[in-house]
């Protein structure tokens, strides 16, 4: 397994993730164990704010809180200095009961309710990325009775397949989100949002899908995006300031991910921003990207506790851990790859293959199929790496599991940032009518 941050393998051959000697944290919080490396995050954050913030002198960096999202990361976050994207209501509330700057915060969803739109109206959100007609119309009425201007920018999809898994592309122009560029529906949206009394339109985005490593298919989309800013500018004689280039920078997982390097990014963004804007005669606008896996992918390591072991002899080996899809659904929706150690004997020389399997009643509840590690056994310690983005975000009590813990591990210390779930936790919600209320069983 490839060590991330500040994971190395101590004097005892244990795996330590931010000082901490992870089969002490095992003992002390239990597994499943969501472990963040604090150090990690915020170096990567701080990358990204000096390449972006200041390499571009006008742009600005914000987190997409989809790929993880807990008060305590919006704290780090916001003393990071970077913007966030939140996607619904509750990763709106989220921000904001950790006190983050709503000015400093991007709305984004394909089907807001109006009670979302309303949220973020009355906690005054910097931007509200409007992604269709029925959200338009509904914001403009929205903040008409509010006695509000909402600041919007308009996502448009603009046709540029990224190299990435189907399911994660976005920038097709068969897809679910924005307006489409290139049948003008885009421009119509546009025509109709300059016209909206209560809208003022700020700029447009643009997300073109996510894990993406060929760094050509974000200077493409700026190219795109600036031709069609110039474009608006042309035809409607209004100058846009703002270009959102979404998220989507791909990380490693597994070997055979060659990831780029974060300032190459930012210098293929500004590269392709200088020409575009020459070549348009257009003024540089504020660039604006959301990145959300490559802030906390690689800062999370997921701690198992290794429990049945069975051999198919001559076909392969199953080793059970205590969680699985329900916790990390990546593999199960897009044949995620990733690698892993036996946290607690992270020193020793590889010995045989096996894949790793969940504890859910699924088959498709594989973790990691065809795996080299030391001779396994039941009470091992596996941690699993890289899966600090989409992973407790997508979690889910599937067979009534509860989700795990996930702590943030940082100078030797290691702090709570979610409580694990008990199984009372699992009934909070479930109530029993009273005509359930009788036991016996029911007359036939
Ligand atoms: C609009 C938008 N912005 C940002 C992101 C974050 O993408 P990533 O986690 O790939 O950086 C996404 C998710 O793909 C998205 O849909
Ligand atoms: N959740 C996905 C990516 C979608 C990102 C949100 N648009 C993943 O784990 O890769």
């Amino acid at each position: 397994m490839r060590l991330h941050g500040t994971q190395r393998i101590n004097e005892q051959g244990h795996l330590e993730i931010g000082g901490c000697d992870t089969v002490n944290l095992a003992q002390e919080f239990g597994t499943p164990l969501y472990i963040m490396d604090e150090a990690h995050i915020r170096e990567i954050c701080r990358r990204y704010y000096q390449s972006f913030t200041q390499g571009l002198k006008n742009a600005e960096v914000i987190y997409a809180s989809k790929a993880f999202s807990t008060m305590a990361m919006c704290r780090i976050i916001n003393q990071e200095g970077l913007g966030l994207d939140v996607v619904s209501g509750g990763e709106l509330y989220t921000a904001l009961q950790a006190d983050f700057p709503a000015e400093r915060i991007y709305f984004h969803g394909n089907n807001k309710s109006a009670e979302e739109l309303a949220m973020a109206l009355k906690a005054g959100v910097g931007r509200i990325v409007v992604d269709n007609f029925y959200e338009m119309s509904l914001l403009n009425d929205l903040a008409q009775g509010m006695n509000q201007k909402a600041n919007i920018l308009l996502r448009v999809t603009p046709g540029i397949e990224a190299h990435t898994h189907e399911y994660i592309q976005t920038g097709q122009i068969d897809s679910k989100f924005g307006f489409t560029l290139s049948n003008g529906t885009a421009d119509r949206a546009l025509d109709l949002a300059l016209s909206s009394a209560n809208l003022v339109v700020k700029g447009v985005h643009a997300h073109i899908g996510s894990q993406i490593f060929e760094l050509e298919s974000f200077s493409h989309e700026v190219r795109v995006m600036i031709q069609y800013m110039a474009d608006i500018y042309e035809r409607t004689g209004s100058l846009l300031e703002e270009l959102n280039l979404g998220g989507g920078f791909g990380i490693y997982y597994a070997s055979g991910d060659e990831p780029a390097q974060i300032e190459d990014y930012a210098k293929i963004v500004r590269n392709a921003l200088e020409d575009a804007c020459e070549k348009h005669k257009f003024p540089i606008p504020k660039i604006i990207i959301e990145p959300g896996r490559s802030i906390v992918g690689t800062a999370g390591t997921t701690l198992y506790t290794i429990g049945s072991i069975k051999e198919i002899p001559g076909i392969r080996k199953y080793i059970a851990v205590d969680g699985g899809m329900a916790d990390n659904p990546r593999p199960a929706l897009y044949q995620a790859r990733y690698e892993a150690v036996l946290a607690n004997r992270a020193a020793e020389e590889n010995a045989e293959e096996v894949s790793i399997t969940g504890k859910c009643c699924e088959s498709g509840d594989m973790l990691i199929w065809d795996i080299n590690l030391p001779k396994v056994q039941s009470g091992d310690l596996l941690a699993v790496s890289c899966t600090g983005a989409y992973n407790y975000s997508m979690s889910s009590n599937y067979n009534r599991l509860p989700r795990p813990a996930a702590i943030f591990a940082e100078g030797g210390k290691a702090d709570v940032i979610v409580k694990r779930e008990n199984y009372s936790d699992l009934l909070r919600n479930d109530v029993l009518p009273e005509r359930l209320a009788h036991l016996p069983m029911a007359s036939r």
